[in-house]
């Protein structure tokens, strides 16, 4: 299976318009491939809070067109990263939008964990309750963005619910790129899963961006990391390992669920 991961930069002096009508293109290059994945946000930048308000959409908006019909022009399922979402009976959500090769939408996952304690995305957006999983003739991607990467429990419900290859698309920022890469791994190994994690690169809103987008194998191995630069990541893999994996060094089935809290004295 071939998969396409575009660190695309998100920088201030480059109009929404200009940059999806740059990330449709780079997309239709990727005809060949068979998945294609694109980071969080990549229309505002996951920091430029002001922007979220400004430039949302509703599910079926603009991105949403240019990114069905790159999807059907390549022919290649995309991962269309996340877009800030105007429920019109609702929050905002942080959405991420997945097609079909022949671009029809095929999964939208609203981001669990929102990034920011008491300000930011936190407060700004909605919080998504459901895990989502997307059935690809190859594979079964489990969906999550940037800091779900912190949270364990819900990869392992996306294992649960079948994934084998986890989708982490994010706006990760610089200053703690130590835990993207650490991370990643982590959520991989745990979980005996192929993990293709998508970064922006470039700053916007004053914080500059980690790039440094990885794909990690079953057994933790990083198959290719981009720099810090705008890259298209391209890898080979055989979806066929997480099912080796799993028979060989079988940690998945000793799990032991439902263990009781500490007594109290
Ligand atoms: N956009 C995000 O979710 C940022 C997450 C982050 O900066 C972190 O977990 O650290």
């Amino acid at each position: 299976m071939r998969a396409s991961v575009i660190q695309i930069a998100v920088n201030e002096d480059e109009s929404v318009e200009a940059r999806r009508r740059r990330v449709a293109a780079t997309v239709r290059e990727q005809a060949g491939a068979d998945l294609v994945v694109l980071p969080e946000l990549w229309t505002t930048g996951a920091f430029a809070y002001e922007e979220f308000g400004r430039e949302a959409e509703p599910l079926e908006g603009p991105t949403y067109e240019a990114m069905a019909k790159a999807a059907s022009d390549a022919g290649v399922w995309l991962h269309a990263g996340s877009i800030p979402e105007r429920d019109p009976d609702g929050p905002l959500y942080n959405t991420s939008l997945v097609f079909s090769p022949s671009g029809d939408l095929a999964a939208a996952y609203r981001k669990i964990h929102r990034f920011g304690f008491d300000k930011g995305e936190a407060v700004l957006m909605g919080a998504g309750s459901e895990l989502v999983t997307v059935r690809l003739p190859e594979t079964t991607l489990g969906l999550s963005t940037c800091y779900d990467l912190r949270f364990p429990e819900l990869y392992r419900g996306l294992v649960d619910a079948g994934a084998e290859t986890l989708v982490v698309s994010a706006g990760w920022p610089e200053r703690r790129r130590s835990h993207w890469t650490l991370l990643a791994q982590a959520r991989a190994v745990e979980n005996q899963s192929f993990l293709l994690a998508c970064a922006t690169a470039g700053t916007h809103a004053g914080v500059p961006q980690a790039g440094h987008s990885i794909v990690v194998d079953p057994w933790g191995e990083v198959l290719a990391q981009a720099g810090a630069g705008e890259e298209v990541l391209t890898v080979e893999f055989d979806p066929g390992k997480v099912a080796a994996t799993r028979e060989q060094f079988p940690a998945l089935k000793d799990r032991m669920l439902g263990l009781q809290p500490p007594r109290r004295p």
